[in-house]
Parts: C-alpha cells; sequence; structure tokens
C-alpha cells in the first residue's frame, strides 16, 4: 500500500502543498512548530477520515480558511484510488473515493490502512482502559470496516439509553428495547475483540520477546466487563444491572467498560512495569499491528513514526528499521538521521515544504 502523493489545501498551516511521496521511506525533517505532523496527520485523513491527534476535524481548517482539502492518489494490491476529502466548517465532511461521493467511513477504511507510532502511545500500556479500548476499536475497524458501523450504532443506542435514564419518569418499555438493542450489538464486538486480542497477543508475544533481547514473555489478554458473549447471557447480566443504571442514571454494564490486561510473567505492566517495559510492550502492540494488517491482507500498511524516531536508541531503531523494510514510512524528526535505506528527504520551512 502506498500513498502516491498529496495536495492539501488550506489544511492546518498549508495554503496550498503538492507533495510527491516515495514508496520506500519519506523522512520530513523539520524544528518544531513547522508543520511536519501536519502531513503526516492528512495521510492518517486517507485511511480514517480522521486526525491521530484530535476528534475535532474542524481544527485542521487553516486558520484563515473556511475549508480545507485533502486530496491524494493511493495505490493498493487491487487498485489505484483518487480519495478526495473536504472538510468544512459549516457543513458535514465530504469524501469522494475515485470521484463517487461515499456516505459511510467504512467505505474509505481499508483502501490503505495506516500505523501511526506516536509519544501519545505509551498511554496505551500505561494510562486508562480508554486509550486500550481505542487501541482496539481503531485496529479492529481497519482490518473489519463493519465493525467501525457497529461501534457507531453500539454508541448511538448507548447515549439514548443513557438519555432515558436521566430522565424524570424512566419508560421501562423503552429500557427493555434498548437493552435488547444493546445485546445483540454486543454479542458481535465481544466476538471481534476475542478473536483480535488472540490473534494480537500470538504476534506480540513473539516480537516482544525477541525485542526484549529473549528476556519477556508479553501477555495479553481481553477482559470483558461481562462474563458471556451469548446474547440471551448479556441480556440477563443488563437485567441485573438495571438497579445501579436507574441510581447512577447511566449504564453501568458495557463493552464500554471494558480493558485489556498486559502482563509480562505474573506482573500487570499497566501498573508495576518499568518504563523500559512500557516502551518495549508499546512497540511490540505496533509492530504486532502491522503483521497482523499483513497477515489478513496480505499487504502492509503505510507506516508513520511521529516524532518518535529520533527518541529510540540505536538498537531500537535498527530493530524498527529492519521490520520497516520495503513498507512505505513516514517520520517526522527534527534533524536528519542517516540510515542506510533509500531515502526521500523533505525539508519544512515557513510553511513551505523543499
Ligand atoms: N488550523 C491551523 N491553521 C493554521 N496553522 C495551524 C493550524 N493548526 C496548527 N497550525 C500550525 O501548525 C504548526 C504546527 O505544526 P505541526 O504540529 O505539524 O508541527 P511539527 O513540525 O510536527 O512540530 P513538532 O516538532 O513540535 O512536533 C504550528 O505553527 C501551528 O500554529
Amino acid at each position: 500500500m502506498q500513498v502516491n502523493n498529496i495536495n492539501l489545501i488550506n489544511f492546518r498551516n498549508y495554503e496550498n502543498l503538492s507533495l510527491d511521496f516515495s514508496p520506500n521511506i519519506n523522512m520530513i525533517i523539520g524544528q518544531n512548530g513547522q508543520g511536519k505532523t501536519n502531513i503526516v496527520e492528512a495521510v492518517h485523513f486517507l485511511s480514517f477520515a480522521k486526525s491521530f491527534r484530535t476528534n475535532k476535524d474542524k481544527e485542521v481548517i487553516n486558520f484563515e480558511g473556511n475549508t480545507s482539502y485533502i486530496k491524494s492518489i493511493v495505490t493498493n494490491e487491487a487498485d489505484e484510488n483518487k480519495i478526495d476529502i473536504k472538510i468544512s466548517k459549516d457543513s458535514k465532511k465530504a469524501i469522494n473515493v475515485d470521484n463517487i461521493p461515499i456516505s459511510k467511513i467504512s467505505d474509505l477504511m481499508g483502501i490503505i490502512n495506516v500505523v501511526v507510532f506516536s509519544p501519545e502511545d505509551t498511554k496505551i500500556v500505561s494510562d486508562s482502559p480508554i486509550y486500550r479500548r481505542n487501541f482496539m476499536d481503531k485496529e479492529i475497524s481497519q482490518i473489519r470496516p463493519v465493525y467501525y458501523n457497529l461501534l457507531l450504532d453500539y454508541n448511538k443506542t448507548l447515549n439514548n439509553k443513557n438519555t432515558l435514564l436521566k430522565s424524570q419518569n424512566i419508560d421501562m418499555i423503552m429500557l427493555d428495547i434498548y437493552d435488547e438493542q444493546l445485546a445483540d450489538i454486543m454479542e458481535k464486538i465481544i466476538t471481534y475483540r476475542d478473536t483480535f486480542i488472540k490473534t494480537i497477543s500470538e504476534i506480540a508475544k513473539e516480537t516482544h520477546y525477541i525485542i526484549s533481547s529473549k528476556k519477556e514473555n508479553l501477555i495479553i489478554e481481553y477482559k470483558s466487563n461481562l462474563k458471556s458473549s451469548i446474547k440471551s447471557d448479556i441480556l440477563s447480566e443488563l437485567k441485573d444491572a438495571r438497579a445501579d443504571d436507574i441510581r447512577h442514571t447511566v449504564s453501568t454494564k458495557g463493552i464500554h467498560k471494558d480493558d485489556i490486561m498486559l502482563k509480562i510473567g505474573d506482573i500487570d505492566i499497566r501498573k508495576y512495569g518499568s518504563q523500559g517495559q512500557k516502551k518495549t510492550a508499546t512497540i511490540s502492540l505496533k509492530l504486532s499491528e502491522i503483521e497482523l494488517i499483513h497477515n489478513m491482507k496480505k499487504e502492509y500498511p503505510i507506516v508513520i513514526l511521529d516524532d518518535i524516531f529520533s527518541e529510540l536508541d540505536i538498537t531500537r531503531r535498527m530493530m524498527l528499521i529492519e521490520k520497516l523494510y520495503n513498507i512505505q514510512t513516514f517520520i517526522t524528526t527534527t534533524e536528519k538521521i542517516d540510515i542506510n535505506r533509500d531515502i526521500k528527504y523533505f525539508e519544512v520551512k515557513d510553511r513551505n515544504v523543499y
């Protein structure tokens, strides 16, 4: 998979920027705050129709403008596609693939896959469960776009249920209907999450073992908030939680409370891991994502290393570069780094790229 070129209009600090990318390593160099991440953020939009650093699309619109455009030609094994994304201050985001408007973001997902390594990633290992759920959700959506639609349905129904729980006179029949719908969606989501964690844990275990110099066994387990993955059982768990839901005026049970357990041997690294163990586990997880996508799609995703490369020690740096052989990679860095590879350099300065 690769992004051949990109044209950014009124995107972040770029009024009109066109770049042709290398299918190998693209190194984007510049001082802090020049606009390096803005370029890779636009690449990420081509896969997910959103940024990897904000949920607010409108933030990417140039301060002086009303509408941002990202235009690109991308290729995968099967095809070459033209992707156009328009983000406006006063209308919905519009996405065209080969000049045809698409109505669901899931129709964009999977044309190209993107894996981002960023300094924020360590939060997956050390911060609250929401970061681990986001990691699962993003990765499963990439390989199974239908999962993304299930999540949208779940969140919509959950919001409706929560609104109902906050009302003065709760309509119990309506509450039953929402629980029925939620149980139905949860059965599917739990199955996807369980399969994903089983698959990625196998790959991550092997990867982590190698990058920890054969010292550590990484164990990853899915910790569902529900005891069962069968709809009828889920429904009875929701019924059992009803009194709590009403008391707290919010849904207390469900996949929105799921977590992932990360252990090295018997030790829960989420709580007790050293900085080094957390860093290595994060890299293992991310590298496993790349392998998982390759296993599923028989093609490597595009990889973005945003602001992390210069932070890595030489061993991790070389190991990463080895792994990224033949994968289109974008590296943002404040200084030129010499690697024994075919690299295309882009120098970012004063809202221009040279
Ligand atoms: N919507 C916007 N309109 C115009 N300029 C913006 C917008 N959003 C961000 N910027 C500008 O983009 C620049 C930051 O870009 P970016 O985050 O890509 O920097 P960077 O080169 O990756 O820096 P660092 O090395 O510090 O991470 C800042 O100058 C900021 O003011």
